[in-house]
């Protein structure tokens, strides 16, 4: 996938202002950005879903303007929102879905059968979707999005709302599926997502991209390699603002506590005491994502 100056204009305002940017085959990536950053509206000009306003935009090799329908033949989208059918079973789900890819009936229940096993869902196999964990829902809509063997498969926020066991049983399934070869295109709220499965991303905001690069590029171009974070009393934290800023390269005052940037979290914090700090509780950790998002869109992810 290949954009240059890539624009979306939804009457005056634009939503996307202008980008480049360019996904290798087999590459998984990543988009990262708060709301109304533009990742959707990305990722549904990708999709051949919405004509691009500006720009130039070639999706597997194709213009989707003149191509959509041939591209779409050969891309697997996992929207935001589940759109499984919850009257069928789990099998009709993905029955119904090959028919509409023009499979045969007899492939249809071949690859039903591969993907309620890579879905981890062959025991449920006779279902209704309806009573079935968010969890099992979203292994199934990314099962479904296989169904044409897609050569690029499009996630917009696949483990939204979904709880800690079940988003590293999705990771190991998006995992194999990057193993396979398949070009992963993700949007997502959660470092820790991008961190696990992006070989790249880009940070958008206001719809432009802020920064691009590995999770380890990113960080080391954009945060310090430790971080001391110091929680206070409530009502204590502002009063020692100042009493810190000189100990690090950067500080940033969150709600619940103070983030010192430095090359030495635990200088820093022994620098912190021999001025008379007393936090109730510090940790030195590295850097992650998500110091790199809150330096370059001045915003926590945790909304
Ligand atoms: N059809 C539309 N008409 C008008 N404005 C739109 C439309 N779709 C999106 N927008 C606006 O474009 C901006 C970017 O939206 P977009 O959905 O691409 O952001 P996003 O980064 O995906 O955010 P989120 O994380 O909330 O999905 C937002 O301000 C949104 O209100």
């Amino acid at each position: 996938m290949h954009a240059e100056g890539l624009s979306k204009r939804f009457g005056e305002f634009e939503a996307v202002r202008g980008i480049d940017l360019s996904v290798r085959r087999g590459e998984a990536f990543g988009f990262l950005g708060p709301n109304g950053a533009g990742k959707s509206s990305t990722m549904r000009m990708v999709a051949c879903v919405s004509p691009r306003t500006g720009g130039e935009l070639r999706v597997l090799g194709m213009d989707p303007n003149t191509r959509g329908p041939h591209i779409r033949a050969r891309l697997g989208v996992v929207p935001q929102e589940d759109t499984l059918d919850n009257e069928l079973t789990v099998r009709q789900n993905l029955h119904v879905y090959g028919r509409y890819f023009g499979l045969s009936r007899a492939q249809v229940r071949a690859k039903a059968v591969e993907l309620l096993e890579f879905a981890q869902l062959t025991d449920r196999a006779e279902d209704q979707v309806e009573p079935l964990s968010g969890g099992m829902k979203r292994r199934l809509t990314i099962a479904r999005s296989l169904v044409n063997d897609p050569e690029l498969l499009l996630l917009d926020e696949p483990t939204t709302g979904l709880d800690p066991q079940a988003r590293h049983l999705l990771w190991d399934r998006l995992f194999r599926l990057k193993q396979s070869g398949v070009t992963l295109i993700i949007t997502t709220h959660y470092m820790d997502e991008a961190e696990q499965l992006c070989d790249r991303l880009v940070v958008m905001d206001g719809g432009r991209i802020a920064a691009e690069g590995s999770p380890a590029e990113l960080i080391a171009a954009h945060s310090t390699r430790e971080v001391l974070e110091l929680r206070f009393p409530p009502g204590e934290q502002q009063g020692h603002v100042e009493q810190v800023r000189g100990l690090a390269d950067r500080v940033e005052v969150l709600p619940d506590r103070l983030l010192l940037y430095t090359g030495d979290g635990e200088a820093a914090l022994a620098a912190a005491h021999q001025r008379g700090v007393r936090p109730v509780t510090s940790l030195v950790r590295r850097s992650t994502l998500e110091d790199v998002f809150l330096r370059l869109t001045g915003r926590s992810l945790v909304d």
